[in-house]
C-alpha cells in the first residue's frame, strides 16, 4: 500500500465492512453474560429473592463487602459526553457509542475487565460530574474518555479529589503513557536523548498537554518543547491561552507550525487529519522521530512521510501500519493492576511503571503467536518495532504486575498484590 490513492481505497472498504461488522449479526459489540447459574427454582431464590437479600445486609454494614458479593471490583465505567471522540471532534454523546463499545470490547478482551459504556448529555462540566459522581458506587474504576480540554482536566482532577475508586482519563495519561514509552525506544534506535530532543506537539488538548507533562516528569527539557495548536505556537506572550496551556507555553520567537518544526528531533501530532506537509518534515533535524497519532487519519500519512524521508522513525495510532501508538496498549491493563489490588487511584509512579513495563517489553524476543498474528517472519526492537503489538499476550501480566507493584509501593492499594 505506497500511495495516497490505494489507502483511499482501502479505507472505503474498512468503513463498510466496519458497518457490516457493527450491525450484524446482531447490533452492537457487547451484551451482558450470566455467571451464576440459573437452571433451577433454587437457583433463582439464590439469584433474586429471597437470597438476594443476605449480600444486601453484608454490603449495608461493610460496604467493602460489595467486591465480595457484586461485579463492582471487577466493573469499569466507560464514560464520555462525545466532546473529543478520536479526532472526529464533538459528535455528541450518542454518536461516540460506538468507541465506547469498543473501548469495552478492548477491556474485556485483553485483561478480563467487564464494563458498562455510558454515554451522558451533558450541558456543562458540572453536569457530567454530578453523574458520574452518582453511579460511581456501582463501580470499581472510572475510565474517562473521549472528553474535550479543557474541561476534561477539571472534570478529572475533581473526581479524583472525590471518589475512592480509580478515575483515569484514557486520552491523557493512556496516551501519554504510550507516547512515551515509544519514544524512549525511538530515541535509543535514533541515537538521542529526551533531554536533549527538541520536540514538537501539535494539539494542546487533552492527549497533548498530558503527554508533554510526562514526558518533562521522565527528562524532556520544558524550553526545548514547542506545543501548537489552531493559533500556532503557544508562546508565553499569547493573551488568548487557558491556564492549562499556559503552563506549557514556551518563551520562544517561533509562531507557527512550520517555525516550530524547523530541526525538531520529534513531532507529536494528537491534533487531527493530515495537517503536517512533506515540507515540514523535510525541515526537521537528522533522523527524526515522528508520531502522527490523530484517529482514524494520521497527522501526515507513513506513506507520504517517506517520500520525503528515509531516516525517520514514525508511528501512528492504526492497527494498518507498524507502530501502533495507541492507549489500547494502557489501558486495559493499568485498571487491571489498579483493580487487582484495590488501589484508590491511579497515581504517577503506576503510570511510570507502565511506561517502563511497555519500553522493556519490546527487547524481548517476540512470541511466535505474535508474529502470526501479524503475519509478520520476524520482529525485533528496531525501527518498525518501537512498541510491543496491541496482540501481545505477555502485555497483560508485564503491564499489569508493573502497575499493581507500583500500587503497593506508593501506598494507594487496599489489598496486597498477588501474582494471579
Ligand atoms: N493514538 C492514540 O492513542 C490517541 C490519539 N488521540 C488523537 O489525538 C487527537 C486529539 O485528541 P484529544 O487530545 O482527546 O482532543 P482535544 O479536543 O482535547 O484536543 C485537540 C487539540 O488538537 C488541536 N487541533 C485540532 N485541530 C487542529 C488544527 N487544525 N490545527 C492545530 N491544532 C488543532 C486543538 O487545538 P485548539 O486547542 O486550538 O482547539 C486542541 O488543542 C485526536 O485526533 C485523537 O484521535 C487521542 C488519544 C489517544
Ligand atoms: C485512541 C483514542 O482513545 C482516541 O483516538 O481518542
Ligand atoms: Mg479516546
Amino acid at each position: 500500500m505506497s500511495n495516497p490513492e490505494s489507502h483511499a481505497y482501502a479505507d472505503a472498504e474498512v468503513n463498510d465492512a466496519a458497518l457490516r461488522y457493527h450491525a450484524e449479526p446482531s447490533p452492537g459489540k457487547t451484551a451482558i453474560q450470566i455467571k451464576k447459574p440459573t437452571r433451577t427454582q433454587r437457583d433463582l431464590s439464590l439469584a433474586y429473592t429471597p437470597g438476594v437479600a443476605e449480600p444486601v445486609r453484608r454490603i449495608e454494614q461493610d460496604p467493602d463487602a460489595a467486591y465480595r458479593y457484586t461485579n463492582k471490583g471487577n466493573l469499569v465505567a466507560v464514560i464520555t459526553d462525545g466532546s473529543a471522540v478520536l479526532g472526529l471532534g464533538k459528535v455528541g454523546a450518542l454518536a461516540g457509542k460506538p468507541v465506547m463499545e469498543g473501548k469495552a470490547v478492548l477491556f474485556k478482551h485483553f485483561a478480563d475487565i467487564d464494563v458498562f459504556d455510558i454515554e451522558v448529555y451533558a450541558r456543562h462540566p458540572q453536569e457530567f460530574i454530578d453523574t458520574v459522581r452518582r453511579i460511581a458506587p456501582t463501580f470499581g474504576g472510572i475510565n474517562l474518555e473521549d472528553i474535550a480540554a479543557p474541561h476534561c482536566f477539571e472534570i478529572e482532577q475533581i473526581l479524583i479529589d472525590e471518589l475512592d475508586i480509580p478515575v483515569f482519563h484514557d486520552d491523557q495519561h493512556g496516551t501519554a503513557i504510550i507516547i512515551a514509552a515509544g519514544l524512549l525506544n525511538a530515541l535509543e534506535l535514533q541515537g538521542k536523548r529526551l533531554e536533549d530532543a527538541r520536540i514538537v506537539v501539535l494539539g494542546a488538548g487533552a492527549a497533548g498537554i498530558a503527554s508533554i507533562r510526562l514526558l518533562i516528569t521522565l527528562g524532556a527539557h520544558r524550553n526545548n518543547i514547542f506545543a501548537v495548536d489552531r493559533q500556532g505556537v503557544i508562546h508565553t506572550g499569547r493573551r488568548d491561552l487557558n491556564p492549562f496551556k499556559f503552563g506549557i507555553a514556551a518563551d520562544t520567537e517561533r509562531r507557527t507550525l512550520a517555525d516550530a518544526m524547523q530541526d525538531a528531533d520529534i513531532f507529536i501530532g494528537v491534533s487531527g487529519p493530515d495537517l503536517i506537509s512533506p515540507e515540514m518534515l523535510a525541515a526537521m533535524a537528522p533522523r527524526p522521530i515522528v508520531f502522527a497519532l490523530s484517529n482514524p487519519v494520521p497527522e501526515i500519512r507513513p506513506e507520504l512521510a517517506r517520500t520525503v524521508r528515509d531516516d525517520l522513525i514514525m508511528a501512528t495510532g492504526r492497527s494498518d501500519y507498524p507502530n501502533q501508538v495507541n492507549n489500547v496498549l494502557g489501558f486495559p491493563y493499568i485498571f487491571r493492576g489498579a483493580l487487582d489490588v484495590r488501589a484508590s487511584r491511579i497515581n504517577e509512579d503506576m503510570q511510570i511503571a507502565a511506561v517502563h513495563a511497555l519500553r522493556d517489553l519490546t527487547h524481548e524476543p517476540v512470541p511466535a503467536e505474535v508474529l502470526e498474528a501479524y503475519g509478520l517472519e520476524q520482529l525485533a526492537h528496531g525501527p518498525d518495532y518501537i512498541i510491543p503489538k496491541p496482540l501481545d499476550p505477555r502485555l497483560r501480566e508485564r503491564v499489569s504486575s508493573a502497575v499493581a507493584r507500583a500500587a503497593v509501593e506508593s501506598g494507594v492499594a487496599r489489598i496486597p498484590y498477588q501474582p494471579d
